[in-house]
């Protein structure tokens, strides 16, 4: 067991899914994988691990925030020996292009948050970006399905709630597509430990027209995120 994750030793696979909240890990487990048996329920943020065509998969809730994945990318890494990590989240819209329930990428992870700052000494703005395999591979996995999934930049924000839509505009005039909580610290991890990270989106609201999916929604109908994300893991 780590500090965080309950598993024994060989309890999690080298390829591990990554949602916020731990009960769409358990929907991706029960609805996805099989022979899926629950490793972890420590602070009910619940791990699960069953082969998806055949292969190992873990399906790993990470919390809310940097701070939080933090951990769980940390202990996967070190503690796990997992190599290959696979954010499935959602996210708010900045882009007017997009809609609810579009998928897409982050190849790459603007953030407002201090943790890079401190781990650079503020004298550097590190730029965290996506695994280029796993983003090559989850482009032509997301062509092979059919499915239509942007690729670009997106902001990870500290907070949910924010003071300064006005900054969200002026991302979006910079290209960046929409707001998450998670993705810049999860690359900045990976890269730190050589481990692979990619993150893959949902639209779950939008900035800037207001409309937003339901917490049963977010929680139990991303199902094409999550395709994507387990031939991209297994590829
Ligand atoms: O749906 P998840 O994966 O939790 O991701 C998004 O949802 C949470 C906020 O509602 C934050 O964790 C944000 O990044
Ligand atoms: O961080 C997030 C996630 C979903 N929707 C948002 O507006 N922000």
């Amino acid at each position: 067991m780590s500090t965080h994750i309950g598993a024994k030793p060989g309890e999690i696979a080298e390829r591990v899914l990554m949602p916020g909240d731990p009960l769409r890990a358990k929907w991706i487990a029960e609805t996805y994988l099989e022979d899926a048996k629950c490793y972890s329920s420590v602070r009910g943020m619940y791990g699960f691990t069953g082969t998806w065509s055949g292969v190992p998969v873990s399906v790993q809730g990470s919390g809310m925030g940097m701070p939080s994945a933090s951990i769980y990318a940390h202990e996967l890494i070190n503690e796990y020996g997992v190599r290959t990590l696979i954010r499935v989240g959602s996210c708010g819209a900045l882009s007017e292009d997009l809609q609810l329930r579009d998928v897409l990428a982050a190849n790459a992870s603007s953030t407002d948050s201090n943790m890079n700052r401190a781990r650079f000494d503020g004298l550097i703005d590190y730029a965290p970006v996506a695994d280029f395999g796993l983003l090559r591979t989850a482009v032509e996995v997301a062509e092979r399905r059919g499915i239509t999934m942007r690729v670009g930049p997106v902001l990870a924000a500290d907070a949910f709630y924010t003071d300064r839509p006005d900054l969200y505009d002026t991302l979006a005039q910079y290209g960046v597509l929409a707001v998450e909580m998670e993705s810049a610290a999860l690359y900045t991890i990976a890269a730190r430990f050589k481990a692979r990270a990619l993150t893959v989106l949902t639209v779950s609201d939008h900035i800037k027209t207001g409309e937003r999916t339901t917490s049963q929604e977010r929680e139990q109908t991303f199902g094409q995120m999550v395709e994507i994300a387990l031939d991209t893991a297994i590829a």
